[in-house]
């Protein structure tokens, strides 16, 4: 009775009587432990449809780490952190030295170490594996980014990368040479003012000015006066770039589990400073226009806006439009920048831990200057251990830690039975490579001898990719070098470099995809000649 008086008082208004009390007493519970049933059989689907999809490996016979269900590995691929410790982990225990299966989610993806193999797919077939990882960007905020060539596919990736490649002959890197050595003198006289000021110099934060003064002169004319400007701002903002914040992670998810979405919401995907950017080179386009050529890669860009011809003789204009002029120019000047930064950052730690090669090298460049009366291009390019030091440092620390390619036609790995499909992503662990003692006896050891001319036929092809593989490698990487080679060279000559105390040892950063000194590089500069 007391009971039924509740149940009443609870419901006073509703009326609902006999009815109801019989529904909440035999039908509810019923409908509750029915809706539970229903939950736990869409669970039980769906992770049966989960564990179906991360069959995919297996059934090819393909090895590939724990995976949970429903996100694979994702949790540790678009973890910038944890990334490439999985890398190291896939490479070692389960079969990454050959390849090793992988999951996005559901989505699965190959990591290939083995470089017969990475032979095949980046070089000789690399027609079946022309693309990157492409995102849709839907959003007009991305279109400077959307359009980079690093983000270009198939056909229209060819037809860019043909107009861009003859930026860096042998001949235009020669004519570069004096802008690179002149901005090398304004960064050594920033380092040693530095020096006599403060308790250390931070070498990566100068070599980061150093390298976007070059490129911006180089490529465009533009003077960004990084080692000269008390708060300089093309700095400012094109060290945004690398900042990977979580708001941009999760974005990136987003894109990649519910593309759509991110259309509808009209997500910017693109770092902020693009737009400064972008608007430096609609400024020094316009000055272009006005009649002002170089003959730089800015040139060479505009001037594709008018080449002409067809196979019948017909004049016809194909020229390139202003936003992919625009996006190839700020994908040079950001790729131009953190990438050579970084090496030479890197180089200058290892020769202040390792004296007596740092003393080697700085001989070999003496032996130069006296040799051609200066640094020049010809002994830059002849000096053997300068090469060997820059080397061993990009085996050290690639800045770029994976390689990447996306499958555009169904490919049949040589002499296995596994088939890649059109879409699939295939990527190369750079740094675990580069470190293999299979490869490289006592990897962890700075030995720059390992790359002389006398040692270089120990070396197993395409297990020194720091600049990748085939058609799609590093479009710059010849000038990279010449430019590395003349900062370094011109710092050694002006200073010796030591080890600051409390900053013996280096800490680096592998952050999505790429390898960066964490932290500054903090070195004691010591002046070689009276100032
Ligand atoms: C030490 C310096 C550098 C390193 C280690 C480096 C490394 C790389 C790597 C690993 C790739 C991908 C290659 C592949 O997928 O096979 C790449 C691509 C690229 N790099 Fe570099 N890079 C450096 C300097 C530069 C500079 C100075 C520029 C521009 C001025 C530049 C522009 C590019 C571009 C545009 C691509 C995309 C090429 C394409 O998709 O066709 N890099 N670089």
């Amino acid at each position: 009775m007391e009971k039924k008086l509740i149940r009443e008082n609870a419901f006073p208004s509703l009326g609902l009587g006999v009815g109801f009390e019989l529904w909440m007493t035999f039908l509810a519970p019923r409908m509750i432990g029915v809706t539970w049933l229903l939950l736990g059989a869409v669970l039980v689907l769906f992770w049966a449809y989960s564990w179906w999809k991360h069959r995919y490996w297996a059934n090819q016979g393909v090895p590939t780490p724990p995976v949970v269900p429903f996100i694979g590995h994702a949790h540790k691929l678009f973890a910038p952190d944890r990334m490439c410790d999985f890398g190291r982990e896939a490479y070692y225990n389960y079969g990454g030295s050959k390849l090793c299966g992988l999951y996005s989610f559901h989505e699965p993806t190959l990591l290939v170490g083995d470089p017969e193999l990475m032979r095949h797919i980046y070089v000789k077939d690399f027609d079946h594996f022309i693309d990157r990882r492409t995102f849709d960007m839907p959003s007009e905020k991305d279109i400077v980014t959307a359009n980079m060539l690093t983000l270009k596919t198939g056909e229209e990736w060819k037809k860019l990368r043909a107009i861009m490649s003859p930026t860096f002959t042998s001949g235009k890197i020669k004519g570069m040479f004096p802008l690179v050595c002149e901005k090398a003198d304004q960064l050594v006289s920033f380092c040693l003012k530095e020096a006599r000021t403060k308790p250390f110099v931070d070498m990566k934060y100068n070599f980061g000015r150093f390298t976007l003064d070059t490129i911006a002169s180089c490529a465009f004319g533009i003077e960004c006066n990084s080692l000269v400007d008390e708060k300089p701002e093309f700095a400012k903002q094109v060290d945004s770039f690398f900042k990977i914040s979580t708001g941009m992670i999760l974005k990136f998810i987003l894109l990649s589990l519910f593309p759509k979405l991110v259309e509808v919401l009209n997500l910017r995907l693109s770092v902020p400073a693009t737009d400064f950017f972008e608007e430096v080179v609609r400024e020094t386009m316009r000055a272009r226009q006005s009649g002002n050529k170089r003959g730089d890669f800015l040139d060479l860009l505009l001037e594709a806006e008018v080449s002409t011809g067809d196979a019948e003789g017909t004049k016809s204009k194909e020229a390139l439009d202003e936003v992919t002029i625009i996006s190839q120019s700020v994908l040079f000047l950001v790729a131009g920048y953190d990438t050579t930064a970084s090496t030479l950052a890197f180089a200058s730690f290892l020769l202040a831990k390792h004296p007596e090669i740092q003393q080697r090298l700085r001989q070999e460049m003496s032996e130069m200057v006296e040799e051609h009366g200066d640094i020049t291009y010809q002994g830059i390019m002849e000096a053997k251990y300068l090469d060997a030091c820059i080397m061993e440092t990009l085996r050290l620390y690639p800045p770029g830690l994976f390689l990447e390619r996306k499958c555009v036609k169904e490919y049949k790995i040589p002499g296995m039975d596994v088939t890649i499909k059109p879409g699939m992503i295939v990527t190369s662990p750079v740094y675990d490579i580069h470190r293999d003692p299979k490869y490289w006896p006592e990897p962890e050891v700075f030995r720059p001898e390992r790359f002389l001319p006398e040692n270089k036929a120990n070396i197993t092809h395409l297990t020194h990719i720091p600049f990748g593989v085939g058609p799609r490698n590093c479009i710059a990487m010849r000038f990279a070098l010449m430019e590395a080679k003349v900062g370094l060279a011109k710092m050694l000559l002006a200073s010796d470099i030591k080890l600051a105390p409390g900053h013996e040892e280096i800490k680096a950063e592998f952050s999505m995809g790429l390898l960066r000194p964490k932290d500054g590089v903090n070195l004691l500069l010591d002046p070689l000649k009276e100032e």
